[in-house]
């Protein structure tokens, strides 16, 4: 098992990044997610009504493929999106990096918003496999089963805007970041990249937090979503901007220009983020919906590809680390 890299493309509204995965010889793409722990496909045993549109796994056109007897998995995203099926054994190849007995969900039935974004053929977990769906008896994620097998126990992230990245398995590119690489401490206990995030800047003025929740780092999620006092304060600096409860979080006039933001990558770094790089989507002819918006007291705080994009990121599955450098 060598090292791998594969392109990370983000898909046209950048909600996602999607990279080319073979698995027993079959080519997807997937949807890289941090944030989550289950691998799992399209698959030829779903209704053409889901899998329209898609690319389809073939368990029976797969001479690596055995199954997984009795087993089954069920998830649902914290966007309300889900997906269940059936499990398998195969063997994936991410960019040369190879695992030959991958445990592979086969989706027999997916939510509306899967079947509807036809460019993502499923996901690869990268979290940790304590929050593995596979019933009776949790599976490793990808990372998990090449990482003493890599050069570096590693992976990274060079998410781009309205460009192509990528994700190395095993290997820090120093050609894609400059400057330090700022690590912090992970906790994997409830099975993110999870670190402490205690400040936030607006516009350059430092804030302690108060509600101070955990943050994570999530490929798989597009928007940085914090603990609402800290949009609140964000966009209480923005003279425009209302929470428009229809459009289910803060929208402003798009001629503004926005204050800087910047989180707390643990205790020595502050992850800063440009106003021109916080508008995740313009709505209409006027009105812009910020990337940056409140988590409804969700109790941690999601550092989604609106930040991770702007940074070079690593997870260091050895030290249980995650570090971000500019680019
Ligand atoms: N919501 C959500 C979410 C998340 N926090 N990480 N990954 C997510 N998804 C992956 C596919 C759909 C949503």
């Amino acid at each position: 098992n060598e090292n791998g890299e594969v392109d990370a493309a983000p898909e046209s509204n950048e909600s996602e990044y999607l990279s080319p995965v073979t698995v027993g010889g079959q080519s997807l793409n997937l949807d890289f997610d941090t944030g989550s722990a289950d691998f799992w496909m399209f698959s030829s045993s779903m209704p053409l009504s889901q899998s329209q549109g898609h690319s389809t796994f073939n368990a029976s056109k797969s001479s690596t493929w055995s199954v997984y007897k009795g087993a089954s998995w069920e998830i649902s995203y914290g966007d309300g999106s889900s997906a269940s099926g059936t499990v398998g054994f195969d063997t994936v190849d991410i960019g040369g990096a190879t695992v030959t007995s991958q445990a592979v969900e086969l989706a027999t039935g997916v939510s509306g918003s899967f079947t509807s974004d036809v460019n993502n053929d499923g996901l690869v977990g990268l979290g940790f496999s304590s929050i593995n769906t596979i019933q009776p008896q949790q599976q490793k994620t990808f990372f998990e089963n090449i990482m003493d097998d890599l050069e570096q126990p590693v992976f990274t992230a060079d998410l781009e805007d309205n460009a192509t990245g990528s994700y190395n398995f095993g290997t820090i590119d120093p050609s894609e970041y400059t400057g330090d690489i700022h690590f912090t401490a992970v906790d994997k206990s409830n099975g993110f990249w999870e670190f402490a995030s205690d400040t936030y800047t607006v516009g350059g003025n430092k804030s302690q937090c108060q509600t101070c929740s955990p943050a994570i780092a999530d490929t798989g999620t597009s928007l940085v979503l914090v603990d609402d006092d800290v949009a609140a304060a964000y966009y209480g600096q923005v003279s425009s901007a209302v929470y428009d409860s229809s459009q289910g979080g803060y929208t402003y006039n798009c001629t503004e220009s926005l204050p800087t933001f910047g989180i707390a990558i643990g205790s020595d770094y502050t992850a800063t983020l440009q106003g021109a790089d916080i508008t995740f989507a313009q709505i209409d002819s006027q009105t812009c919906f910020g990337g940056i918006q409140g988590n409804s007291g969700g109790g941690i705080q999601i550092m989604g590809d609106i930040l991770l994009k702007q940074f070079f990121a690593v997870f260091d599955g050895g030290n249980e680390t995650f570090g971000v450098a500019e680019k």
